[in-house]
């Protein structure tokens, strides 16, 4: 609900740079609309990380996901490792099992592996056969994936209004869209991590943008602002942390900023549960997507040459292969 008129922004304790904001406004149409675009173009320029409320994503879909998926990782890990990387099974599933990625591989650092595993899935992706336990699971990912793709459409009229660009201007690059739904499990570390391991080493996202369903634990989510501090993401039950992904952020001619963040490892000393299980969706648009500095960013030039979204990515992994 909003006060009319009234920017729907409160800067939360946590993260100065990190505004939580209602997007109901936006998308009931209704006045405060123009203070929602305002709020999250601010959040876009400073550190490309905002969080939101008003939503309309379904609780349930959202509970079932993570119950379910928390069931899948509470079986034998011989059990999970037989959920391959794939056999081709466009909308199928992959299990990545704990240390297997290590994300700052792709910012040219050499750390030991991720203190995590996932299950991933993507509509137009390719993976395996679904396993046949737990019962529903297929279901809960593709019903989630549905939600995700109507509040990312949402996301993508704001950003729209924010930059004045037609307010579909993007719906054609997201018609057989890349985007892939990731549960990961970060399980509790009940021996020390390795010297540099991380529950997620630091990294930027590569897509358009990524909608996390994060949960509070010690050893979250934290965001290395522009003064290079790290900053700890606030976790707002129901609320969904969004941030600014490569692509996009070249889209814009760095204007909106695609931020490194990471995930810390719980403290020491912590006596208690710190199991953490999130949900990000990674919205990425078609492999022929081209991205080419949008025409209100051009002023001075743009910085870079146009290329596909396909391509893109390949240059990014040959980066992040060759310096490590
Ligand atoms: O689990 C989280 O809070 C964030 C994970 C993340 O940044 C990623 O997988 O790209
Ligand atoms: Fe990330």
């Amino acid at each position: 609900m909003s006060v009319s008129g009234a920017i729907p922004v409160s800067s939360g304790d946590a993260a100065p740079g990190i505004p939580v904001i209602d997007v109901g406004p936006f998308i009931r149409n209704e006045v405060g609309a123009a203070g929602v675009v305002k709020a999250i173009e601010a959040a876009c320029r400073d550190t490309g990380f905002f969080l939101v409320t008003g939503h309309g994503v379904s609780p349930q879909a959202t509970s079932r996901l993570y119950s379910l998926a928390r069931a899948f990782f509470d079986e034998p890990q011989e059990w999970k490792k037989t959920i391959g990387r794939g056999n081709g099974v466009i909308g199928g599933v992959s299990f990545s099992p704990i240390a297997e990625e290590a994300l700052a591989a792709t910012l040219g650092l050499k750390t030991p592996g991720d203190y995590k595993e996932s299950l991933n899935f993507g509509e137009n992706l390719p993976g395996d056969i679904w396993p046949n336990k737990p019962d529903g699971l297929e279901q809960a990912f593709r019903n989630y994936f549905k939600e995700m793709e109507v509040l990312s459409k949402h996301l993508r009229r704001i950003f729209c209004q924010a930059i004045g660009l037609d307010q579909d201007y993007f719906e054609p690059s997201f018609e057989n869209h890349l985007s892939a739904l990731r549960v990961i499990n970060y399980p509790e570390q009940s021996e020390a991590p390795l010297p540099g391991q991380l529950r997620a080493g630091v990294h930027t996202d590569y897509g358009f943008m990524t909608i996390l369903r994060s949960e509070a634990s010690p050893g979250g989510l934290q965001v290395r602002n522009r003064n290079g501090e790290w900053l700890d993401a606030p976790s707002i039950e129901g609320a969904y942390v969004i941030n600014i992904a490569d692509a996009f952020m070249r889209w814009t001619n760095d204007e909106w900023v695609s931020t490194p963040h990471r995930v810390a490892n719980p403290p020491t000393d912590f006596k208690g549960t710190a199991r953490r299980q999130s949900i990000p969706f990674f919205l990425n648009p078609s492999k022929d997507t081209v991205i080419e500095c949008l025409k209100p960013f051009i002023k001075g030039g743009a910085k870079y040459e146009p290329i596909t979204y396909g391509e893109y990515i390949d240059l990014k992994t040959k980066q992040a292969f060759s310096k490590g």
